[in-house]
């Protein structure tokens, strides 16, 4: 095998392994087989550097110091959503949204990650842009902190045109890590995961991103038309295109049902190894997505239902001691 093949096979190899292990969260190989294959394709792309491939692997790791971050035209608006604190809210929803179509009404609930949204492009399947949601219409451009995201694919298992958001967040294990680690160094915490993963990609020297530990959740297309008629479908295509998505989200057939899912979540949060703020929920039909509209700022086919601030247990004991 010549060493252009080599290069080739073993990036396909090790994004494999990437996807098994940061995508499905089910390794197929022990670190040391890992490590040792990226040893190897490291030496050959540093003999050969016009052999290396856009979705190399070795682009996860290292990193450069930018001067800052551009601002980015965001194709589709990234909109934001109206809320609901209670089972009334909730009814009202559905009451608006019953008014303005005679179809029955399909949800999809799924969790609300307590992160910061991002928007991906992807042309012929590869990775070109990522940025900030910032005012809904204009973001920053954070491509380059975005790529040492681990479960943020390169190349996409198929060569589409896509745009795809999605919620980075950083998982409490890592936060507690990173905190600790910088109580060593007498350096500021950070409050919460939420802070701690939009501090770090802020950076501008991407080797700190790849070393803090963030993951993602892909929740929706933004040119969602093209790939489904139903929300649901399309989670099942950004799942077949190699996204990962949040394994909790649930079809259900009424609002109570739905209430039902945002109590039992409310109950089991603090078991996930990520934190959320609640639930958002959606109506599942593209086409009654469309009847509904949009508001100047949010969807009419979709609420996010709120969960009362968690106080961890050293707030708790901040509030006894001071009272
Ligand atoms: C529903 C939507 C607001 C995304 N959708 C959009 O941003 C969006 C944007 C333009 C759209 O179409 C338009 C195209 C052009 C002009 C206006 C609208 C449709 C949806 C949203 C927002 C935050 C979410 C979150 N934190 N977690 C989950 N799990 N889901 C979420 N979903």
């Amino acid at each position: 095998m010549d060493v252009k093949e080599r290069i080739k096979e073993l990036t396909e190899i090790l994004t494999k392994y990437d996807y098994h292990y940061h995508v499905l969260d089910e390794p197929l190989v022990d670190d040391a087989t890992y490590d040792s294959l990226l040893a190897e394709l490291k030496k050959l792309e540093k003999e050969n550097p016009g052999l290396v491939l856009a979705h190399s692997p070795t682009k996860r790791v290292g990193g450069k110091v930018l001067a800052g971050f551009k601002a980015v035209q965001h194709g589709t608006p990234m909109l934001s959503l109206g809320n609901a604190f209670n089972s009334s809210d909730l009814e009202d929803f559905a009451i608006r949204a019953k008014k303005k179509t005679s179809q029955p009404l399909t949800y999809v609930a799924e969790l609300k990650i307590d992160g910061l949204a991002v928007t991906l492009t992807y042309e012929n399947g590869m990775l070109v842009r990522g940025a900030t949601r910032g005012d809904g219409q204009t973001g920053e451009d954070i491509t380059e902190n975005l790529k040492k995201i681990k479960s943020i694919p390169l190349k996409l298992t198929q060569p589409v045109n896509i745009e795809v958001r999605g919620e980075v967040y950083m998982p409490k294990l890592a936060f507690d890590k990173l905190n600790e680690q910088r109580k060593q160094e007498e350096k500021p915490q950070f409050a919460n995961p939420r802070n701690a993963a939009a501090g770090t990609l802020r950076q501008l020297d991407t080797s700190i991103v790849a070393k803090r530990n963030l993951s993602i959740f892909f929740y929706s297309i933004a040119n969602s038309d093209e790939f489904g008629s139903t929300h649901s479908e399309n989670l099942s295509a950004l799942k077949e295109l190699g996204f990962r998505v949040n394994p909790n989200y649930k079809k259900l057939s009424s609002i109570e049902e739905v209430y039902a899912y945002c109590n039992d979540w409310q109950q089991k949060r603090e078991n996930l190894p990520y934190e959320i703020d609640g639930v958002v929920i959606k109506i599942d039909s593209l086409s009654i997505q469309r009847e509904l509209g949009y508001t100047a700022k949010s969807p009419r086919w979709a609420i996010a239902y709120k969960f009362p601030a968690q106080r961890s247990f050293s707030k708790l004991l901040d509030v006894t001691f001071t009272v």
